[in-house]
């Protein structure tokens, strides 16, 4: 069996996680697959984030305290208290950081999670699936960073595959009732409806009306979900880190965009992609939004 060394684990305070409360426990993949990478013993003990836990009885629970507040290092996940999620318990997690195991009504093990608010996501998955959140153990991790919260989400995870050889259903590849799939980033544009209409425009001015009756207006090699060269997908990264809305037009969609990649080119008298136009007039390329982002003025033109 594997174990992770979690002495070995850097705690690092001043390292920044995701600020997500629903942070996506980290491969399971590694979990479909031998874990022979892995020193192998089947020591648990090797546990040393401290660890004691004041949740400890339902009466605990029934008195309805207002958060509970689990001090402590990591217990093991057979050795940590199961808290009902029945509705009477509504508001006793814990806001902590940390990894939490949801249970279903025949006491099967479905999920095992790790968050910046345990509560938080907590409340997200029973909003999702009820009927598969009936009870949950949670471990708080102290000083809570990417490393520590892998960690101690591994350690679960390991225990309960030693335990009963089987990942959680809800931990397994392609398994999306637990994770909330990341955002779909909007569709690109076209500016045809197909090869197979002739056009009675010419492209010139397509491009034209597209890029007046859109504010921000982005020309790339590739979709914006999936840009097909670095200048592009850096761009791509700059404009989305803004926040700002924008549109974006692959200039290598022969179906939909028949001729863009060369018309573009004298249109803007500009010879390369990315092209990024706001208000109708071609701001640039990679670089000179690159420039524009470092000098932390790429929101203020975008808006
Ligand atoms: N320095 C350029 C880099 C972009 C670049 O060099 N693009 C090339 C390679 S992707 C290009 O578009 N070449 C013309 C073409 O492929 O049609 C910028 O700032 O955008
Ligand atoms: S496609 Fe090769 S550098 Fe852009």
């Amino acid at each position: 069996m594997a174990t992770i060394n979690l002495i070995s684990a850097k705690i690092s305070p001043s390292l920044r996680l995701n600020p997500s409360n629903s942070l996506r426990p980290l491969p399971t993949l590694c979990f479909l697959s031998p874990l022979s990478t892995h020193s192998s013993s089947t020591n648990h003990n090797f546990l040393s984030l401290k660890q004691t836990s004041n949740l400890s009885t339902t009466s605990k629970l029934n008195n309805k305290p207002r958060s509970l507040t689990i001090v402590s290092a990591l217990k093991k996940l057979s050795e940590s208290d199961s808290i009902s999620l029945s509705s009477e318990n509504d508001g006793v997690l814990t806001s902590d950081s940390g990894v939490y195991a949801i249970y279903d009504s025949n006491g099967e093990l479905q999920f095992i999670g790790l968050a910046r608010s345990v509560a938080a996501s907590v409340d997200v998955h029973r909003k999702k699936v009820p009927e598969l959140c009936s009870s949950i153990k949670v471990g708080i991790v102290e000083e809570p960073n990417k490393d520590s919260l892998t960690q101690a989400w591994k350690s679960w995870m390991e225990e309960h595959i030693a335990a009963t050889g089987k990942v959680p259903p809800g931990n397994e590849k392609g398994n999306i009732t637990w994770f909330r799939p990341p955002p779909q980033k909007k569709p690109d544009l076209r500016l045809t409806p197909g090869r197979h209409m002739q056009l009675t425009v010419p492209l010139e001015q397509l491009i034209d009306r597209l890029v007046k009756e859109n504010k921000v207006v982005a020309f790339i090699k590739g979709s914006r979900n999936a840009p097909l060269c670095g200048f592009s997908q850096k761009v791509i990264g700059m404009l989305d880190n803004q926040g700002v809305e924008y549109e974006s037009v692959n200039v290598l969609d022969e179906e939909y965009n028949s001729g863009l990649r060369e018309t573009l080119k004298s249109y803007s008298n500009w010879p390369t992609f990315p092209q990024v136009f706001v208000n109708g007039e071609l701001v640039g390329g990679c670089d000179i939004l690159t420039s524009m982002y470092e000098k932390g003025e790429l929101g203020s033109m975008l808006k």
